[in-house]
């Protein structure tokens, strides 16, 4: 049994592409909690025994056939129960209402107003008011069960709010766990601990505890590898792992000649010197390099890579005797941008390497230990874990590095172009102050050429552009706001000092609808 606080919330996930999110508010208003698989929801349930049950949206609509339900111990145990959207719908259609498809759906931003008072809105808001909330739905319940009252409507969804103050089982037709219903996080805050009664009182340290629980179950006593990249995510993992089975771990960095100039070197040097964690350095430069030629499409070039990652680490794992695990540093966004779910409205955006890039068949079984989290809650577990400032606050870096951030065919010229150009761009900005007001920053070599002056000769030459964003979550992304003297110096130091580069240009684009790469 995985070791969790007895106070905890189950959410009953029926496929939305936000239940993490919920997770996420939970976690938030420090209470522990749990997301099953409907149907396995049950049996979770049981191990659980949650002080209240979340049921979340879904791509699904209750009006089709074998469509999901919630468990019956959900509604026979008594405990308060929470339905958002579809979790609603569900509600209703088993508790004796009904749910209709609607002539129109709402999606986006809506507005509800305020018909009456109850527990969930407590201390927040209160009749009359009317407050913003973001719908995706084209279903909507057309009558309540009994025990129901309505507590707030819309336009397009009567039913927007809907109580049973006795068993308090509430419904929303909205989602409040997505951040365009402002006060969404605060709802979910009310029912976890003023309705389900919970203290309030979880934090980072239970999360690593229980995750160091479930590591030491997983595992037993067999050997892990852990890819290591520098980057915040594996050097957590790497250390919680670490803290759970010691000397059963063995860490990997591949140095696959596609890293920022100086990378390689900071990375392993900076982990020996703060951990004692056998690190293992592979220089895989040339089996990387070799295996890309002529490949320009870039969900090919993410499969190459999550491909050769997976055979170095295979054989390094020969090498210490065999491991029948490798962990990685897998997030949540990694997760949601590479996977779709089947018959739901979501679909696959980039094949992350250590995710949708991985091939078919794998000798060892994964372990990720980060799978739930989003990258500022694995920032605040580093902080918890005392992991080095270096490590905590770096910009994230993708696992198939600059191969991404070139578009078209990648080679040795080219990454050494493009790391001469970055490593000024990232040094200007560090000069300025600005590393930790940005999110992400970094240039990417074009493959197109245009003409220029320089030395009253003619150029023809390469165009490189920058990019910089802010983000929370890397789900989305605003443009950082240079003022132009900056971009100005950085772009004439570029032009005078790389060869190769005769032109550079800013990236004005939010994601979305771009991405934050560019491949
Ligand atoms: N060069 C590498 N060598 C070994 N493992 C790697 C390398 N690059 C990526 N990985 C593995 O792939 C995982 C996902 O990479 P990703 O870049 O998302 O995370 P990260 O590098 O740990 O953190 P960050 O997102 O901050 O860069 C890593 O956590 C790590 O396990
Ligand atoms: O390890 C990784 N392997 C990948 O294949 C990958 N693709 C994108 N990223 C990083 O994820 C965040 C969101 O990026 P996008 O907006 O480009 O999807 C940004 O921080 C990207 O740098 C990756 N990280
Ligand atoms: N977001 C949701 O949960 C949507 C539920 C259902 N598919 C509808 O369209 O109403
Ligand atoms: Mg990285």
């Amino acid at each position: 049994m995985s070791a969790h606080p007895s106070d905890s919330i189950l959410i009953v996930d029926f496929g939305s592409q936000v239940t993490q999110l919920i997770a996420r508010r939970v976690r938030e208003a420090g209470v522990y909690s749990e997301i099953s698989p409907f149907s396995m929801a049950e049996e979770a349930f049981e191990r659980l025994q949650p002080r209240g049950v979340i049921l979340s949206g879904s791509p699904a609509s209750v009006l089709d056939e074998d469509s999901p339900r919630a468990p019956d111990c959900v509604f026979e145990s008594g405990v308060p129960v929470l339905g958002i959207c579809y979790g609603q719908q569900t509600m209703m259609a088993q508790l004796g209402g009904a749910v209709q498809l609607g002539d129109s759906g709402e999606f986006g931003r809506a507005f509800i107003s305020i018909d009456d008072r109850c527990e969930l809105f407590d201390g927040l808001w209160t009749e009359s008011e009317t407050h913003q909330v973001w719908m995706s739905h084209g279903d909507k319940v057309t009558a309540l069960a009994e025990g129901f009252r309505v507590v707030a409507t819309s336009e397009g969804a009567p039913y927007a709010v809907i109580a049973d103050d006795t068993r308090r089982y509430y419904g929303m037709q909205f989602h409040p766990e997505v951040v365009h219903t402002p006060d969404g996080g605060r709802l979910i805050a009310n029912f976890a601990r003023h309705v389900c009664g919970l203290a309030g009182d979880w934090s980072m340290a239970e999360f690593r505890d229980a995750k160091i629980a479930e590591i030491r179950e997983q595992v037993g006593d067999g050997r892990v590898i852990c890819g290591l990249s520098g980057g915040v995510d594996s050097a957590v993992a790497a250390v919680l792992i670490h803290e759970a089975i010691g000397d059963q771990l063995t860490c990997v960095f591949v140095d696959h000649g596609l890293m920022r100039a100086g990378e390689a070197e900071q990375v392993v040097g900076l982990f020996r010197n703060s951990y004692n964690i056998p690190l293992v350095h592979v220089q895989a430069e040339t089996l990387f390099l070799n295996g890309l030629k002529g490949v320009t499409d870039p969900e090919a070039k993410r499969k190459f890579i999550g491909k050769t990652f997976i055979d170095v680490f295979e054989e390094e794992a020969k090498k210490i005797g065999g491991a029948e695990f490798l962990a990685q540093g897998t997030l949540y966004p990694d997760v949601i941008e590479s996977v779709s779910f089947t018959g739901g409205p979501s679909v696959t955006i980039k094949s992350h390497h250590n995710v949708g890039g991985l091939p078919e068949r794998m000798n060892m079984k994964l372990v990720e230990p980060l799978r739930e989290l989003f990258k500022d809650e694995v920032r605040a577990l580093g902080q918890e874990l005392g992991l080095p400032k270096a490590f905590v606050g770096r910009h994230p870096f993708p696992g198939p590095g600059l191969a991404i951030r070139i578009p078209g065919e990648v080679s040795k010229d080219r990454c050494d172009i493009l790391r001469k150009a970055d490593s000024i761009y990232l040094a200007e900005i560090r000069n300025a102050g600005l590393y930790d007001a940005i999110w992400q920053a970094f240039a990417v070599l074009l493959p197109v050429r245009t003409v220029g002056v320089m030395g009253d000769g003619r150029t023809y030459d390469h165009v490189l552009a920058l990019r910089a964003v802010t983000s929370t979550d890397g789900m989305t992304a605003e443009i950082y706001p240079f003022p132009s003297e900056f971009l100005a110096r950085v772009a004439t130091r570029i032009v005078n000092e790389v060869r190769g580069v005769n032109r550079v240009v800013y990236d004005y684009t939010s994601k979305p609808p771009g991405t934050i790469e560019w491949e």
